[in-house]
């Protein structure tokens, strides 16, 4: 696609309910979210941490924090440097992995320190090196969280068709103390948490947690939330946007040292 044109969707898929509620108490959005965007590592400097609103969600063994991390201006920036930049798994490994998880339609891509390798939905995922809007945003969660994240993986979803499948993130290569970072960028969707115990053969009826991941959202999970509860992103037709999401995690494992028997 044509990059003013790509440019120009881009922007536009991210109005809505989520525009309203963010912009809410937040002076310093910059101007000019589709001209000339201000340099991002500047702008991202200039997030004021203790200006955020956190919302704390907790529920036996779930413990979650949200808050709108990016305003719109600065989320739509990101969002547009990693359409131009990111590249995504093709050939081989996205079929395997399309496979491991029969319920994942989207494109992934992985990032992180050199050497890291993280084994996801069966898969071993070698890191690409951190491309520069994905330092920016590791260094904003290293201030946000005091955590400093190693890798990422980036899911795109097209549009509303694409989804994925209920999960945990609960791999043995993850430090389980430090909680997994969600950022989301563009169409703003539906997102539940479901406790293992209501999943079949159902033990108890725990109600499932919902939520909707707007534009520039930080989503953290904290432990031991990814040891009980399982998470998705259902399909929403009527969404039609582009949706970029982002978890920082933290591997502890090198490559060639990684356990192979998950
Ligand atoms: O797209 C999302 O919000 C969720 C992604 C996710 O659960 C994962 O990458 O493990
Ligand atoms: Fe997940």
């Amino acid at each position: 696609m044509e990059k003013a044109a790509k440019r120009r969707r881009l922007c536009d898929g991210v109005s809505g309910p989520g525009e309203e509620r963010q912009s809410e108490g937040e002076a310093s959005e910059p101007k000019s979210p589709c001209g000339s965007p201000p340099a991002l590592s500047r702008v991202m400097s200039q997030i004021q941490i203790g200006d955020l609103h956190w919302n704390k969600i907790k529920r036996t063994n779930l413990d979650l924090d949200y808050t709108i991390l990016f305003p719109k201006s600065v989320a739509s920036s990101l969002l547009e440097a990693l359409e131009d930049q990111v590249e995504y798994f093709t050939g081989d490994l996205a079929r395997v992995r399309c496979l491991a998880m029969a319920q994942l339609t989207q494109k992934t891509a992985t990032y992180g320190d050199p050497g890291l390798t993280y084994k996801y939905s069966g898969v071993q995922t070698p890191a690409r090196p951190w491309l520069e809007p994905l330092q920016h945003i590791r260094d904003v969660l290293a201030r946000v969280t005091g955590h400093d994240y190693n890798f990422v993986l980036i899911n795109r979803y097209k549009d509303g068709n694409d989804k994925m499948g209920e999960h945990k993130d609960d791999e043995k290569e993850l430090d389980a103390k430090v909680p997994i970072a969600s950022l989301s960028l563009g169409q703003e969707r539906n997102f539940y948490f479901k406790h293992q115990d209501s999943r079949p053969p159902k033990k108890f009826n725990i109600e499932k947690v919902q939520m909707q991941l707007q534009h520039g959202s930080l989503l953290l999970m904290n432990p031991p939330t990814n040891q009980f509860w399982y998470h998705a992103l259902p399909p929403r037709k009527a969404s039609q946007g582009v949706r970029v999401n982002l978890t920082f995690r933290k591997v502890v494992a090198r490559l060639g040292k990684t356990d192979n028997s998950t």
